[in-house]
């Protein structure tokens, strides 16, 4: 795997923990994130995958921690105030607005970044005019890299599986973000199409984007992450390449008899 450009920390996690009703899902965890590197986050079912990015995209309150990108404490800001900072996502199950057009899907996302409300958008308030056409223009910048411009006016509904995946991954872009979330990228996408997907973030990155990756498909994970973090029971139990994790004893004794690290 290619080294990332730069070496400061865009993420920084500190001792972050989430606690629930007798479950402790995320247990003293620290971590970061160097600008310009693709990360990978993996584990055995319930390892506390999803609670971490829902405390880093703010969706989940953290029991205690602390979590800064580029250098501020960002874990107590509501989950816009993240995204207008830099903080993108996308979602394990797609969360799309299945009645809403293509284009519209992705401009919901650009709207972080303007002034231009949503509402105020759809209801086409004149003086928000020039910016939306702005926004319309990016948006469809966005459709035509990812091969969906000739859907653009369609409904988000009317897409396959895996063109909603990369809509979702083109609004999340929408926001112009530094650090991109993405939750499961390949869930539900045959070999192909995972590659597709494997090679779309990595140009992505080659452009310069950070990439904190959840992701059960070992296959893209080995092969597109710079660094790798294991987790079991909420705590890390290893960190490193994609080599170094692969034969880790704790990360082998954690997968037994789940899909194996060797992809
Ligand atoms: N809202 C909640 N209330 C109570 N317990 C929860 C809640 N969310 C997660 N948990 C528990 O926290 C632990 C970590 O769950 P989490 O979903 O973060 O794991 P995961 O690594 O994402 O798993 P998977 O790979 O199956 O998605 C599990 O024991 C889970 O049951």
């Amino acid at each position: 795997m290619n080294t990332p450009r730069s070496t400061g920390d865009l993420l920084e996690v500190e001792g972050l923990t989430c606690r629930f009703a007798g479950v402790t899902a995320v247990d003293d965890l620290s971590f970061r994130v160097k600008a310009g590197e693709i990360k990978a986050v993996i584990g055995p079912n319930g390892a506390g995958k999803s609670t971490l990015f829902n405390m880093i995209a703010g969706v989940t309150r953290p029991t205690d921690g602390a979590i800064k990108f580029d250098g501020a404490r960002v874990d107590r800001l509501p989950t816009h105030a993240r995204a207008r900072r830099g903080i993108a996502r996308t979602f394990q199950n797609l969360q799309i607005f299945r009645e809403m057009s293509v284009l519209e899907n992705v401009m919901v996302g650009r709207h972080l970044r303007g002034r231009a409300t949503t509402l105020s958008a759809l209801l086409h308030i004149p003086s928000v005019g020039a910016e939306e056409r702005a926004m319309e223009a990016t948006a469809m910048a966005l459709l035509e890299r990812f091969g969906l411009a000739a859907k653009a006016g369609l409904p988000a509904g009317s897409l396959a599986f895996g063109q909603m995946k990369v809509l979702e991954l083109a609004r999340a872009l929408a926001s112009e973000p530094r650090l991109l979330l993405l939750d499961e990228p390949a869930a539900g996408l045959p070999h192909a199409e995972a590659d597709k997907m494997a090679e779309t973030i990595r140009d992505l990155n080659r452009d310069g984007m950070t990439v904190l990756l959840v992701e059960h498909n070992m296959r893209m994970v080995m092969s597109l992450s710079h660094d790798i973090l294991v987790l079991n029971n909420g705590r890390r139990i290893a960190e490193g390449t994609a080599e170094e994790v692969r034969c880790h004893p704790e990360v082998l004794s954690a997968y037994l008899g789940e899909e194996a690290v060797d992809a």
